[in-house]
């Protein structure tokens, strides 16, 4: 008998693989309504985790994302990452993390894929123009609380996995699942159960892949980096109870006259951090950097056009990038105990809470920035002489990531998009911040990849948040291609 040369071979297996990729491709186009009635189901819940009335619903989500994984035939665990303490003392449950895996054959890569189900709050009264727990469709666009973040990325993800499944196609690699349900404020216990479980679930595991946040433009991308959140509150308290401010103001002082005053210490107006050590610590952008933001396609009006303003903090598109990427950041979220509602209630409070937080970069630390900005706002209040009492707390305290571009999951991850899309990816960084990655990163030393779905204008926490059907459906086709494309990393390259 003759033998075919190598090359006839490897060219008929790569054959074999393109009919089953179209083949893949057909089954999501046409599961495409049962993919988006998926997504209806998950976006129905209002699994937010910031708030505790809504806990149960936080469960049922948990329990959710748990029987559809154990439905598709995976070994699947809720991990009870125990309790969490509220500003009352109360001790609450933390929704179970699920953890899922799909075959398990060691001559083959494992991968393990991260997301999560919780969600910011939303209402309608917010000024979303549809209910936000109800996914509705409005030119291509699927609006709805969660969509983007995160619910339609781990949908797709789980879609693809089915996709092999459905056509008896074996999986390319081992996948397994780190599915949690607080990521939205903070990951509070998560770091824990990665410390715990990283000689048992995680220990077969070559590479952590993370899908939860969004292109920068058209194009698709792959995200090397995200920023960490410093989040604090800094309360100011004065008299027992709220006052009258015809019959009291002008003799007590001020809590919310307080707050204002060293709020308005932490930032410029054109945007420079005054805590000392904070800008210190940035390392300052390279010439390769430099260019790397030159050369991505980025428009500026567009962008100013999507967020509806006219003017931004930077007119140049190197520094705007940066400053959204690698610089770190104030913003200030809100002040509790302050009157906000409609009317002119004409109160002074007696105890107000502002809310704020700093995403720092890749050479700060949670810890230095906590005692950083506690001593500053501590002094700046001295100044003011005030008798009130101030009480400055760090509540979450999220360490940047970055990655290596050069890694070969990154290599892969080009090569997917390429067969998706027929283009190149972005190659791009975060300002948001998925707090555990770096602990990934750290705890197991695996190779991360961020892998985004989600289109640049999907408003995210914001109003009207939407993922594009396009994007769900090309996602999950990028999901599948990219199991294929990590398959074929030779273990030798990790
Ligand atoms: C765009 C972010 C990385 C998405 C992520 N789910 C998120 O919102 N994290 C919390 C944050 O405040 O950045």
């Amino acid at each position: 008998m003759k033998l075919l040369p190598l090359s006839c071979v490897l060219h008929a297996l790569s054959i074999v693989h393109a009919f089953r990729y179209d083949h893949l491709v057909e089954h999501v186009n046409s599961h495409q309504d049962q993919y988006v009635q998926a997504l209806r189901e998950w976006v129905s819940v209002e699994s937010d985790s910031s708030d505790v009335s809504k806990r149960a619903e936080l469960h049922r989500m948990m329990e959710m994302t748990a029987d559809k994984l154990r439905a598709m035939g995976g070994n699947v665990t809720l991990v009870d990452i125990g309790e969490q303490q509220l500003p009352n003392g109360e001790m609450l449950a933390l929704p179970k993390v699920v953890t899922a895996q799909f075959i398990s054959d060691p001559l083959k890569t494992t991968v393990c894929v991260y997301g999560h189900v919780d969600v910011q709050p939303g209402k309608l009264e917010d000024g979303w123009a549809t209910e936000p727990y109800n996914l509705t469709e409005i030119n291509g666009n699927m609006h709805g609380r969660g969509t983007s973040d995160n619910k339609a990325p781990v949908l797709a993800w789980i879609h693809a996995v089915e996709a092999y499944q459905a056509l008896n196609i074996e999986l390319p690699v081992n996948v397994k699942f780190i599915i949690e349900g607080m990521e939205e404020t903070g990951s509070n216990g998560l770091d824990a159960m990665v410390v715990a479980q990283r000689d048992t679930f995680l220990l077969d595991v070559d590479y952590i892949i993370i899908s939860d946040c969004g292109w920068l433009s058209l194009r698709p991308a792959l995200t090397y980096g995200t920023r960490g959140n410093c989040y604090f509150s800094a309360e100011i308290e004065g008299a027992k109870q709220d006052l009258h401010s015809g019959v009291y103001g002008g003799t007590v002082i001020e809590p919310m006259t307080d707050l204002i005053g060293i709020l308005d210490t932490l930032i410029s107006p054109s945007g420079k951090i005054l805590i000392p050590g904070i800008r210190e610590a940035v390392d300052p952008l390279t010439d390769e950097e430099w260019k790397t933001y030159q050369d991505i396609e980025f428009d500026m009006e567009n962008y100013k056009n999507k967020l509806g303003v006219t003017e931004l903090m930077y007119n140049n598109k190197v520094d705007l990038l940066a400053h959204m990427w690698r610089y770190p950041t104030v913003s200030i979220h809100g002040i509790e105990g302050a009157f906000s509602a409609p009317g002119t209630k004409t109160v002074i409070p007696a105890k107000v809470a502002a809310k704020f937080s700093i995403r720092q970069v890749p050479s700060m630390d949670p810890e230095v920035v906590k005692k950083q900005v506690t001593e500053y706002l501590e002094a700046a209040f001295a100044r003011r002489k005030s008798p009130n009492k101030l009480k400055v707390t760090m509540v979450i305290g999220a360490k940047p990531w970055l990655a290596n571009t050069q890694h070969v999951l990154y290599e892969a991850g080009k090569k997917a998009v390429k067969r998706v899309f027929n283009v190149e990816p972005d190659m791009i960084r975060e300002g948001g911040t998925i707090p555990v990655a770096r602990t990934f990163q750290d705890v197991t030393g695996k190779g991360i990849i961020m892998m985004p779905i989600g289109g640049f204008d999907d408003g995210m926490h914001s109003q009207n948040e939407k993922i594009s059907r396009y994007n769900y459906l090309e996602g999950t086709k990028l999901f599948i291609a990219y199991l294929h494309e990590v398959s074929q990393i030779q273990k030798s390259r990790v």
